[in-house]
């Protein structure tokens, strides 16, 4: 996986059928989706529960771009072995999930991942000054992670001093929550380049109609383009 700037939709699949994951994930990427992003979430660290280890080793084999991780849930380094294992690409911890947040990113590199860092809304920027070398991508919630289809909250401030702070390393900014085509040139403008989207790719599409994720994936993508 190397590293670039551009503009990348990572689809959250947490929109998709459940029942039908193998069919929605080669219909986003068949539809433009560049990266396809799994939430990882526990029912303690956030409200909700999601995948654990053996489903996301059941999604890789219908992931041909890259398998993005976010893990909601604490405690996450006993996992971590186990989510290499299950083929993530980038593997993300909240940076709130636990006191040994730096063990946690050098654990995740040492699996063979991209380590990324999550941040909630709450969490300033400053919480991962320290950290920038150990990472690959910073993930800014732009929700109170647990469920999708919340309204988008203005992290742009946030975004524009992680990009000063990140300089010119090869750090992705992840936007995740409420981006649609109304949010993703203000996260796209204050400095990200990966753009999760839930509900604005998923909504009105279906495995039988999955050119509405194609429609979906383009105005997303067009609209970053104005930033
Ligand atoms: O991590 C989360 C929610 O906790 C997200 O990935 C959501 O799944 C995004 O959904 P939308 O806000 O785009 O509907």
């Amino acid at each position: 996986m190397s590293f670039d700037r551009s503009i990348k939709i990572a689809p959250s699949i947490l929109s998709a059928d459940f029942a039908n994951f193998g069919q929605e994930i080669r219909a986003i990427e068949a539809e433009g989706a560049d990266w396809v992003h799994v939430d990882v979430m526990d029912g303690h660290f956030v409200p909700n529960l999601t995948f654990g280890p053996a489903a996301v080793k059941a999604f890789r084999p219908h992931v041909k771009t890259v398998m993005d991780v976010h893990l909601m849930i604490a405690p996450v380094d006993p996992y971590i072995d186990a989510y290499a294992d299950a083929g993530a690409d980038v593997l993300t911890a909240h940076v709130e999930a636990g006191p040994h947040i730096h063990r946690t990113l050098q654990a995740i590199r040492g699996a063979g991942m991209k380590a990324g860092v999550a941040l909630n809304p709450g969490t300033p920027a400053e919480a991962v000054a320290h950290l920038l070398d150990l990472t690959d991508l910073i993930c800014v919630m732009t929700v109170n992670p647990g469920f999708g289809g919340q309204k988008f909250i203005d992290m742009t401030a946030k975004i524009r001093s992680l990009r000063e702070m990140i300089g010119d390393r090869p750090v992705h900014i992840e936007i995740d929550g409420g981006v649609d085509p109304s949010t993703a040139p203000l996260v796209v403008e204050a400095g990200a380049d990966v753009l999760v989207a839930g509900s604005a790719v998923f909504r009105g599409g279906s495995v039988d109609a999955p050119q509405v994720y194609g429609e979906n994936i383009r105005k997303i993508r067009e609209a970053a383009s104005t930033a």
